[in-house]
């Protein structure tokens, strides 16, 4: 399958960002979107399906390619777009309080961001972090 980011003006380098949010956390990541969308609109944007689908019915104009629902292979598409160093950062917001059933895919792609060290941020607080300093999406080899 390919994957191409959505429709963006050719003379422009935008950098690519992965956003996943389990259910309990799309709220959260829907409101950081909302809030963030202007500095997210620099970036071409991945996420899983149903997240994907979230955050483009709150913020329509965000440049969302999405991908296929994480306990479908979402979160290892992402995982294999950041091996191939096209996704230079991660916003996962994770539910730690809830069994999930492709549990190994999200270690999976948790590792994957640990060993390409792309920023990685699991919670809102380190996406607020992140996100204030939009260059670290670009320092990373
Ligand atoms: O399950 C997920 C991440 O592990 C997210 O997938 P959805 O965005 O499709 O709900």
């Amino acid at each position: 399958m390919t994957i191409r980011p959505a429709e963006r003006r050719p003379d422009q380098i935008h950098p690519a960002l992965a956003l996943v949010a389990h259910d309990k956390k799309k709220d959260d990541l829907v409101a950081f979107a909302v809030t963030h969308q202007a500095k997210l609109s620099d970036f071409d944007l991945y996420a899983t399906g149903t997240t994907g689908s979230r955050i483009l019915d709150a913020v329509p104009s965000l440049p969302v390619t999405r991908l296929k629902s994480g306990p479908l292979g979402g979160d290892q598409q992402i995982g294999s777009l950041i091996a191939e160093g096209r996704i230079k950062g991660l916003i996962f917001f994770v539910d730690p309080l809830t069994p999930m059933p492709h549990d190994v895919d999200v270690k999976a792609l948790m590792r994957l961001g640990a060993l390409y060290d792309i920023p990685m941020a699991l919670n809102r607080s380190t996406a607020e972090l992140l996100i204030a300093h939009p260059d670290a999406f670009l320092q990373t080899t």
